[in-house]
This record gives C-alpha cells, structure tokens and sequence, in this order.
C-alpha cells in the first residue's frame, strides 16, 4: 500500500480499544487548561512541551503525562479533553472507542471521582447523540499503587457502574505483576466488569499468562512479548484473546528501536486477534489512522491486512455480536 492510499485508511470504520484519555491531552490544551485552573507547568511554550516528549522508556513516558494530567480539575476540563480526542475520532472514522481512564492520578489531587466520570461520560454521550460515535469507559488501576488502593478506587466507584464497562490496570509494569491485583480484579468480576490488563509490553511474557490465569482478564493490553514464548502464542491463538497493539507508542517508548522491527503483521499472519490503537496519541506522535499509516509505510502493510486489523478491532471489542458482524460486512464490502 502506498502513501497515497492513506485515504483508504480513512474509509475504513475502525474501533479503538487501547486509548488513555489523559494520553490524549494536547499540549495546546494543556496550555490552555494551566491558565484558566490556575496551575503551573514547568513549560513556557506549546513548543517547549512538545520538546520535552523525548523519551528512552515507558517511566520516562509516565513522569511527563502525570505532570501533564495536572491541569485537569473540572468536570468541564474532563469534558473538553474527552470531546477534543472524540472529534479526532471523527477525522479517523473511528465509529467505536472503549476509553480507559486512570482516577487514581485524580483522586490523589483531591479530584472527587464522580467529577472524572461525569465529565467523560457526558462527552462520549454528547459524540454519540451528535455523531452516531459508540463508547464503553474501561477504569483503570494504576500498577504502582498498592491493591488496597485500587480496591478504594473501585470502591469509589460503585455509584458509577452504570457507566463503566471493565477495568483495566497500567502505568509502571516492570516490578508490579499482575498477581498484585487479583484480589481486585476478582471483585471487579464480582460487579460484572470486563476485565483488561497492559501486560507485556516491557515486562514479561509470564506477565501475560499472570493477567489470563490470575486476573481472567479477555483482553491484553500490548501484550507485543508474547513473541518471547511460542506455548503463549500458541494458547493467544486457541483462545481468541485479542491484543491492543500500540505501534507508535512502541517505537517512542523504544520497546523497537525502528517500525521495521514491530511484530504485529507477523502475529497477524500467525492468526492472532491484533488490532491497531493510539494508547497517548498526543505524546506519541498520531492517532489511529497515522498508527495505520506507519504499518503500511516501515512494514509494507497490504490493503487485505489493514481490513482484517479493522474487523479485528470490532471482534475485539465490547459490542454485540451482532454490531461487530455489520462492521465485518460493511468492511469486507471495502
Ligand atoms: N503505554 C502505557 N503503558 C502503561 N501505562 C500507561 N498509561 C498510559 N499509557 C500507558
Ligand atoms: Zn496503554
């Protein structure tokens, strides 16, 4: 597929899957947030913030978007962000997203989490009403905390479960297993939650096996180190457990040194439920559609190909049956 197709990147209906909306915090928006809540970022210029997205790994990464989330304090602040990345959804034609958010990173400040929750949902209704765009909110624990917070986070938002559809858990991976969280994870399953969680994406492969035998999650986050284990592939395969691929977020946070290193069509071709997303397009250099475009420019990714990553992405994701075979139909049509 050439450059000049990027146009067929954009007739295809995509899902989105892997996407933290503090991830999608622009620095313009960032700028603009500082000011009118009144909080200092050590930057003095759009250009400044954008100079400092350099990064040699995934904590080198999340020290620079906590200080970014500073700035969100309102319920509108919460709104304004969520609208911002759902009408880059509609550049993308992104039809389905499935947002996680991290109220920890909130809370911690004094953020009532309910604030967090209203905000995000009233946008993801606002896009549906206005644009036909479908959601589901994944809540996601933050990994460097301790179980016992993550359960007072899920605690806190039980008034909300109207609104959530899963939990999920990242930040820092090396170090935090997903056996520190089963306890959690089990009473998520309790409520009736899906359950995600990032898992190989620097840590292990075991850490893989750790989130499917001890937090039965249905989904991998990344998961791109399962390459490390052909029994691992193999039991991805069988089971028909999708991953949420990042291939830009990958190469900034130097799990690849180069695009032309990823895995993610060789998996594809092995048989596995891969699908393509942004994970912090505002910190990674693109949305979907230029995570699509990198594949088809550093991996010679075909027309056949981006379609399955597309269909993939509906199989993958939290609708109906019935939603996800419309979407297959309408893009093998393509
Ligand atoms: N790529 C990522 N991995 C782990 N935690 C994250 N939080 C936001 N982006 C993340
Ligand atoms: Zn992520």
């Amino acid at each position: 597929m050439s450059i000049a197709d990027l146009d067929f990147i954009k007739t295809l209906p995509k899902a989105e899957l892997h996407l933290h909306i503090e991830g999608s915090l622009e620095p313009e928006l960032m700028f603009e947030l500082s000011r009118r809540n009144k909080i200092e970022i050590p930057f003095s210029s759009v250009e400044e913030i954008k100079a400092a997205y350099k990064f040699h790994n995934l904590q080198s990464f999340l020290d620079i978007y906590y200080q970014g989330a500073s700035v969100l304090i309102h319920e509108q602040d919460f709104y304004d962000l969520t609208m911002a990345y759902l009408l880059r959804c509609r550049e993308d034609n992104v039809v389905h997203t499935e947002i996680f958010f991290d109220p920890q990173t909130h809370t911690e400040r004094g953020i009532d989490i309910g604030v967090v929750i209203r905000g995000i949902h009233s946008a993801l209704k606002d896009a549906e009403s206005e644009w036909g765009i479908s959601s589901h909110l994944i809540l996601c624990f933050l990994r460097h905390l301790s179980e016992e917070e993550a359960i007072t986070t899920l605690k806190a938002a039980k008034p909300y479960l109207e609104f959530i559809k899963g939990v999920g858990l990242d930040s820092s991976e090396l170090g935090h297993p997903p056996s520190k969280f089963q306890q959690v994870f089990a009473m998520a399953k309790e409520l009736g939650l899906e359950r995600v969680a990032h898992a190989g994406e620097e840590g292990p492969a075991e850490y893989i096996k750790e989130a499917l035998d001890l937090l039965d999650v249905s989904r991998i986050d990344h998961g791109v180190r399962c390459v490390e284990d052909e029994a691992l592939i193999e039991r991805l395969i069988d089971r028909e457990i999708p991953l949420t691929v990042c291939p830009l977020s990958n190469t900034a946070l130097c799990v690849y040194d180069d695009m032309s290193q990823h895995p993610i069509l060789q998996l594809l071709e092995r048989g596995l439920c891969v699908t393509v997303n942004a994970d912090d397009p505002a910190y990674f250099g693109g949305y979907v559609n230029r995570n699509y475009q990198a594949l088809s420019e550093s991996l010679g990714m075909t027309k056949k190909q981006a379609k399955k990553l597309a269909i993939n992405s509906f199989k993958a994701s939290y609708i109906s049956q019935a939603q996800q075979q419309k979407w297959a139909e309408v893009i093998a049509a393509i």
